[in-house]
């Protein structure tokens, strides 16, 4: 099954379109799990236990797992979200030459989809996009106040390039197994992008901690997925630190059900926060 047929079945059976942010940074693991095997693991696991109700996908950031024990820790994450039938889209933000992608693109054996960075052109993303069924979301205009520097910088066409990026996904897209990122701190561009391109799906973070607008989140980030039998739109709303550690707000934040149960917790209002909107 392809990746955006198999999350729009997840949406419509959590009736969710939460992607839940795997990003364990180890300064804030609490001390309970400290003397796991494997702390991000452990972190992890109980976090899918708490929210995969909610969850219409995870999205660990290869950042928080880039050496020997983090890289085990996040196959034991992707396995154990594919145990509770939960779809990975890995954020890795990768692309190089041909010949580097090709093995960077083996990371699709084991997880679902992955974010690119178009930044080098169509070739540094074909080994992705040659990986049939597989989800590969394109960086178009990011979340953070940097995403303007080169992203807006305005083409010979008059066209801003992030809008250029958008319109080449589409291109892109022939096997509609492309989605875009676009943060939902920019909300003007997210608009601008969903007019642009009316069929594919965003992943749009930047929602909890980073302030961003989970509404317009919701009203341009979602599109009619037309290959699936799942009467839903397709797209998800990231949010990583604002469900990951709402525990550490929690009464009881030593406490290994409060701080579990209120990443449950923090998962299922942003649910239900987001539906209000769809
Ligand atoms: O434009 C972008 C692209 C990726 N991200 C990543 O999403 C999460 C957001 O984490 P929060 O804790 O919810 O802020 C994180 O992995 C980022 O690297 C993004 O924020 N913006």
């Amino acid at each position: 099954m392809r990746f955006f047929e198999r999350l729009a079945d997840r949406i419509e059976r959590t009736d969710s379109v939460v992607s839940v942010g795997l990003d364990p940074d180890p300064d804030r693991i609490p001390e309970f799990l400290a003397d796991a095997d494997l702390p991000r693991w452990a972190f992890n696991r109980r976090i899918i236990d708490a929210t995969h109700e909610h969850a219409a996908c995870y999205k660990p950031n290869a950042a928080f797992y880039e050496d020997a024990d983090g890289w085990r820790a996040l196959r034991e994450t992707v396995a154990y979200a594919a145990g509770k039938d939960v779809p990975v889209l890995l954020d890795a933000k990768r692309a190089d030459i041909g010949n580097t992608t090709r093995q960077y693109a083996e990371v699709l054996d084991w997880v679902d989809a992955i974010t690119v960075n178009p930044y080098m052109g169509r070739d540094s993303l074909q080994p992705f996009l040659d990986r049939e069924g597989k989800g590969v979301f394109v960086l178009c205009r990011t979340s953070n106040p940097g995403g303007s520097d080169l992203q807006d910088l305005e083409l010979d066409s008059g066209e801003p390039l992030y809008q250029r990026v958008a319109a080449l996904a589409d291109v892109w897209n022939a096997d509609g197994d492309v989605g875009l990122v676009v943060g939902a701190t920019t909300t003007e561009e997210l608009a601008t992008v969903r007019e642009l391109v009316p069929e594919i799906p965003f992943l749009v973070p930047g929602v909890g901690a980073q302030g961003g607008d989970a509404e317009a989140a919701v009203e341009h980030g979602l599109a009619a997925y037309p290959h699936s039998d799942a009467d839903v739109s397709v797209g998800l709303v990231n949010s990583s630190r604002g469900i990951i550690f709402a525990g550490e707000e929690s009464s009881r934040p030593d406490d290994e059900a409060t701080y579990f149960g209120a990443a449950g917790d923090a998962a299922k209002r942003l649910k239900k926060r987001l539906n209000r909107h769809r």
